[in-house]
This record gives structure tokens, sequence and C-alpha cells, in this order.
């Protein structure tokens, strides 16, 4: 066939010729317009986008509490930089719904018992919602971002590592962290010349020590763990609620992306360790060993039901899981740590913080220590011993109803939410709900800002069901509270008996900082010293 030379490039076009030789699109909007309209065009562009922001504000917020318009594009971004308790103090009792709109965000924030608990309770609608940034520090495969079924049965399969056997294997473990820590606190406050220092940097420290050693048992070095702790506080930054929406270098979301990359590859590591050993038909001692040695049950059954042979139904395990890949255990065991590294943190720094300012109560937590081990303080944790200590029980309810470490759990609305009869949550607005107000109700716990642990014990507290929203409630309540309150139960009861701490109580002590969870705004000045037999 004859080559078709009618093929005219545009090159060869006399009329195309001058925008080919000025090259761009701008050269040719250059020609046409002057700079003047140029500009014209571009305010006109900002004015347009500005309006269309105030809009969708105006139209989202309806007809719930909230400023009448926002600060163009950013909202209060730079307030949320540096967040005050006061201000979501303030926002709170603005009315049961309140609202908010930080760059295209718009946040509806459920503060009264009863709003909260709906968006707790509304699954159709809603699913947790972790910043923009989570989904690249945790990985957009993790099990947290599952929802409804997939999100249920994944849950179940990790229900046995938080039953009472399990629970009960791990005190071991967290025990030898307890000692080898309380030793640190008297070594810190000695090189400090008994003078009281800022021990919340220490606590963290600490309840990351208890979290890894309870998930990844001995596999993990110590000097992993300690980067772990150091850097920790680099992911808490990255994920607070409001961030810049990109990873750009040298950003909070940058250097906590690189920490959570580091604590995958460690956990994975920890998990290839744990399969050899459990494999091997070695004693589970940590969550991560529970976990794999359940996945191996699973599958020594799948493989005689494969081959035929009769199985008992007793030796059929209770939950059928698969094998998972080091990485996704890494991904699971990881949203352990961020679920639980700043609310134990924040929790263990209150309840040090609280009984040095009311030694009365410490007195009765070490009575009752030495009670349930018979007088011998060097007498291992039990399970069983958890269970008769009703006053350190109570201690530790009322530190976390009176500052409670989780006081916001972010929710996105998947789908439009009528929240009320009245109003309705857009489709793609993350909606907020406090558990501060319902955990501070006057009707629910008298005089509510004094802390109080009688109210467990004579008064009705435990009655209030409803308003225990400490630990969430719904499908997503927390998996790990049982275990959190034995970890700081544990920990103080093990504390009275061994340590005599003073608190030097400045202006800041009272004060709430808010960093993911809350802290004393001092951090917590405490000096400590052996307690005598
Ligand atoms: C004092 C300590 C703790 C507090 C105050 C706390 C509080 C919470 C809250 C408020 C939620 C959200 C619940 C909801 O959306 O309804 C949650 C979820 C969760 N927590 Fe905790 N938590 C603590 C410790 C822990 C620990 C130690 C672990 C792990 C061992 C843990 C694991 C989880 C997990 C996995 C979830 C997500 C559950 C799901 O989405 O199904 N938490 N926690």
């Amino acid at each position: 066939m004859a080559a078709d030379f009618s093929y005219a490039s545009p090159t060869a076009d006399a009329t195309s010729a001058p925008l080919v030789f000025t090259g761009t699109l701008g050269g040719l909007i250059g020609q046409v317009l002057t700079g003047v309209q140029i500009w014209h065009i571009i305010v006109t562009l900002i004015l347009g986008l500005v309006v269309y922001d105030q809009i969708s504000y105006i139209w989202h917020k309806g007809s719930i509490v909230g400023p009448s318009w926002k600060t163009p594009f950013i909202g209060p971004f730079l307030d949320s930089m540096n967040p005050q308790f006061e201000q979501y103090m303030a926002k709170w009792l603005s009315g049961p719904l309140s609202c908010v709109s930080v760059f295209h965000k718009f946040v509806v924030i459920a503060s009264t018992r009863d709003m909260a608990r709906k968006v707790f309770n509304s699954p159709m609608f809603v699913k947790p919602c972790v910043v923009d940034s989570a989904y690249k520090l945790l990985r957009p495969t993790n099990w947290v971002f599952l929802d409804g079924k997939a999100h249920v049965d994944y849950r179940k399969g990790l229900n046995g590592l938080f039953t009472r056997q399990a629970l009960e294997s791990y005190m071991p473990g967290q025990e030898e962290v307890y000692n080898k820590y309380f030793a640190t606190f008297l070594q810190i406050s000695k090189e400090n010349g008994y003078k009281p220092k800022a021990f919340m940097p220490v606590f963290r420290e600490l309840q990351c020590a208890i979290a890894c050693r309870t998930f990844v048992g001995h596999y993990m070095p110590e000097s992993s763990m300690k980067k772990i702790a150091n850097d920790y506080y680099l992911i808490t930054a990255a994920l607070e609620l409001v961030n810049f929406p990109i990873i750009l270098p040298f950003t909070k979301s940058w250097y906590g992306k690189k920490a959570a990359d580091m604590v995958l590859d460690e956990f994975a590591k920890c998990a290839a360790k744990s399969k050899v050993r459990m494999a091997a038909g070695g004693e589970p001692e940590c969550i991560m060993d529970r976990w794999i040695q359940s996945m191996f049950a699973s599958e020594a059954y799948r493989q005689k039901v494969a081959k035929g042979i009769e199985v008992d139904q007793s030796e059929k395990p209770d939950m059928l899981i698969r094998m998972f890949t080091d990485f996704e255990i890494s991904q699971t065991v990881f949203t352990f740590l961020f679920a639980s590294q700043d609310a134990t943190s924040s929790a263990c720094t209150w309840l040090f913080q609280i009984m040095a300012d009311r030694p009365e109560f410490l007195d009765r937590i070490r009575e009752e220590n030495l009670a349930v081990r018979n007088g011998d303080r060097n007498m291992p944790i039990s399970y069983s011993m958890m269970e008769k200590m009703t006053y350190t029980r109570a201690i530790v309810k009322e530190v976390l109803r009176y500052r409670p470490p989780v006081i916001m759990v972010p929710y996105v609305a998947k789908k439009d939410f009528p929240i009320t009869s009245d109003y309705t949550v857009k489709k793609g607005s993350m909606v907020v709900p406090t558990t501060y107000l319902a955990l501070h109700d006057p009707e629910a716990y008298p005089n509510p800002d004094s802390f109080d642990p009688e109210r467990w014990i004579t008064g009705d507290a435990e009655k209030q069901v409803k308003n225990w929203l400490v630990f969430g409630t719904g499908p997503h309540y927390c998996l790990g509270q049982i275990y959190a309150q034995f970890n700081l139960m544990a920990m103080i009861g093990k504390a009275s008996m061994f340590l005599d701490w003073e608190h030097q109580i400045t202006p800041l002590s009272e004060q709430i900082e808010v960093f993911a969870t809350i802290f004393p705004k001092d951090h917590c000045l405490l000096s400590f010293k052996q307690r005598p037999q």
C-alpha cells in the first residue's frame, strides 16, 4: 500500500504555526489577555472559591451551634495547632451538637452523653475515622479500617488474646517491667538530688515498655523498645486531630511516618521469631505468641479435616483463623500500641499525681495490696488477686472518670446521618463524640469535679453504665479495656508497697494539656524514694 502523504504535521499548518512557535498555552493567553485581565480572573476565581467555601460551611452547619462563618479555607487551623482544653470545653458546653470546619473537613461535635452514645452506636451511619495521615502511618490495609461484618469477624479472632487465661499469662512479664522501672524512678530521683522532676516522659516510656512486653514478649531487644518509646511521640504528633493534610518532608506527619515504619519493621521481626518458637511448641508469653499459636491450631485442624482425619469437636479451635503474614501481624499489634500508648500514659500520669496529692487513698491501696498478698509484698500478681482488689479498682475507675484519657473519638459519616429529628450530619463529615461531659455529668456522678473513689464502693457510680464512656461503646468499644485497668491496678498496687513519692503542686498541676490524650500541664513533678519494708 502506498504511503499516504496527504497527512500534514500541525507545524506545517500556517494557521497554527504561531502557536507552536510561542510554545505554551501561557504564551497564547499572554497574547490575548493583558496583565490587568489576568489579575481580574485570578481575583474572581479566589472570591468564587471563598464564597463556595462559606456556602458549603453554612449548608453543612444547618441548625447546629457554630461560628456563623469560617476563616476562608483554613478555618480555625492555627488555633488547632495548639489545642487548649478550655476551648474544647467551651465548644462542648455550647450545645449538644456544635461544629467547626478546618480546611475541607466539616466536623460535628457530639457533646452530651446521649448524642455521644448515638454516634458510638450508629454503625450503619458512621465508622471510626482516623485523621488522613493515619492511613499512611497504619497502612490502608490495617484491620482498624475494616467496617461492618468484616470488622466484627476480624475482631472475634482477637478476643482470645484478652481472656482471663491470656491476661494472667502476661502478668509475670508486666511485673518484670514494673520492677525495672521502679528502680529507674529511684535512680532518676537520686540523680536529681530528690528534687521533683517532670515524670510524664518517664511514665510514657514505662507504658511503652509494658505494652511491648505484653504484646511481643522478649522478642524485641531493649534498644528497639527504647527507640519506640522515644519516637512514639512523633507518631502521636502526626496523628493529632488537626494536622497538615499532606505528608511534606520535615513536617510532623513526615517524622511520624518514619517512626511508624520503624515500629512496623520491629514488630514484623518479632512475629517471625514468635512463629519459630510457637512452631516448636513454646509456651505463649505474650499477645503475639497467643495469636500465632491460635493460627497454628486452626491450620492443624484444617489440615486434618482436609486429609479426611476424624477430629473430635473438642479439638476444634473456638475460632478458626487464617495464617497471617509477619507484616499483617505487625500491623495489628501496632494498632494495639497505637490504641494503648497515649491513653495508658495519660492514666498512669494522673494516677501517680492524684495518689501523691491524696495520701489517705494511697494508704488504703497499700493496705489492700498487702492484705491480698497475706502481708508478703513480694508475692507475684495473679488474676484472682486483681479480682479481690475492690478499693484499688475503685481508685483506677475514678481516675479514668475524673481525667478520662480519651476525650474525643473521631468518626466519619458514611452516608447522611439523621442524628436528631432536625439535623442530619452530611455524608463525609467527621462526627466526634466526647466522653468528658458524660463522665462529668452531675446526675450520674454527684460533685463530678471532685475525686471521690467512694462513689464506686458505697455510691451508685457502678450503675451509671450509660455514662461510662471511658472506653467507648458499641461495636468498636475498647478491646483492651480489662487489660488496661488491670495494668493500672497492678502498677499502682505494687508502687504503693515499694515506693514513696512526693508531688510538687504548681498552678499548672490540675490544668489539662491536650496532646492526643490529656496530661497535667506541668507534666507531673515527682520525686521517688524507696519505701522501707
Ligand atoms: C486507659 C487506657 C485506655 C483507654 C482510656 C482506651 C479507650 C479507648 C476508646 C475510647 C476507644 C474507642 C472506642 C469506640 O470507638 O467506641 C478504644 C478503642 C480501642 N482500644 Fe482502647 N483504650 C485504652 C487502652 C487500650 C489498650 C491497652 C489496648 C490494647 C491492648 C486498647 C485497644 C483498643 C483497640 C484495638 C481499639 C479499637 C477497637 C475497634 O475498633 O474495634 N486500648 N479505646
